[in-house]
């Protein structure tokens, strides 16, 4: 059974008309609907010429698709399609190479120049083969994700000046601190609980005199604790990209490979990035 998605009535009605009194009539079936917004229905080949403002949120809507598919030709854009099969020290090597090769194997099959259509359009085409992995690698989609958005947002830069950034360290102690609070109230007894239940049934101005108490000695001294607690968590970053050998490497030479190993070498030390 073939299944066409297409959101345009007029497409719909000239697909129907084209097929209606052929033997292929009864074994396609047309499903009017924005296929970024529908619920996909199993398929095991995908064959499709899209508009080329799709190309991401669809390549990542079939990716995630359950079970997965065996083989998607898809026509994108020549650069999209060049950035897909992009390996590392090319030009168009980015996020969507590495976010793409890590979940399916993608070759480029064939170039479609503009002069084919009419009117011309101003971009040339490429048609591409997605084949989804089977299995996929043991990893956390969304921390692979921070981790790549991070590394790509200066990709010519070394890990070591991006993992610098105040931003960055700023978001990666943001993350460290909920998980080691998070883990925390897991481990706490039921008894831990109980006090803190009963402390929260206190008087909740106690907390506002304790603050106004504080003389500028002690708030001096939270300051530096706060520098110190900072600078610490830097060198633990730093201390992880070494530990790798990474603190020198620009992301725009690196592997799937290294960022797979540099994601477990964070995880290990506790540092996530979702
Ligand atoms: C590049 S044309 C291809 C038309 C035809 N399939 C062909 O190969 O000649 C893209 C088609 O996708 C349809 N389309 C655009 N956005 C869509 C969406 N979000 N969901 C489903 N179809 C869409 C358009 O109406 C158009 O018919």
């Amino acid at each position: 059974m073939v299944i066409a998605i297409e959101v345009d009535p007029r497409m719909v009605l000239e697909l129907q008309r084209r097929f209606q009194g052929t033997p292929f009539n009864n074994r396609l079936k047309v499903i009017q609907g924005d296929i970024l917004k529908c619920d996909l229905p199993y398929f095991d080949i995908c064959v499709a010429n899209i508009p080329y403002q799709i190309s991401s949120p669809l390549t990542f809507k079939l990716l995630s698709h359950r079970p997965a598919f065996r083989c998607a030709i898809i026509m994108f854009q020549r650069e999209f399609a060049m950035r897909l099969i992009a390996q590392p020290g090319q030009n168009l090597y980015c996020r969507l190479s590495v976010n793409t090769q890590l979940l399916a194997r993608i070759s480029h099959l064939l170039k479609v120049g503009k002069n084919n259509f009419r009117p011309p359009p101003k971009v040339d085409s490429s048609v591409v083969r997605i084949e989804p992995r089977k299995p996929l690698p043991p990893v956390n989609f969304k921390e692979w994700d921070g981790l790549i958005r991070l590394c790509f947002n200066r990709k010519n830069k070394t890990l070591g000046s991006i993992f610098r950034q105040k931003s960055v360290l700023s978001l990666l102690e943001k993350n460290y601190k909920t998980l080691n609070a998070l883990q925390l109230s897991q481990d706490t007894t039921s008894q831990d609980t109980e006090i803190v239940e009963l402390a929260a049934l206190g008087d909740g101005d106690a907390e506002m005199e304790i603050e106004d108490e504080r003389d500028d000695d002690e708030m001096e001294v939270e300051e530096d604790n706060a520098a110190a607690d900072k600078s610490a968590f830097k060198e633990k970053i730093l201390g992880v990209l070494k530990q790798g050998d990474f603190e020198e490497k620009r992301s725009s030479k690196l592997t799937q490979v290294d960022f797979l190993y540099i994601l477990s070498l964070f995880n290990k030390a506790g540092i996530h990035f979702s």
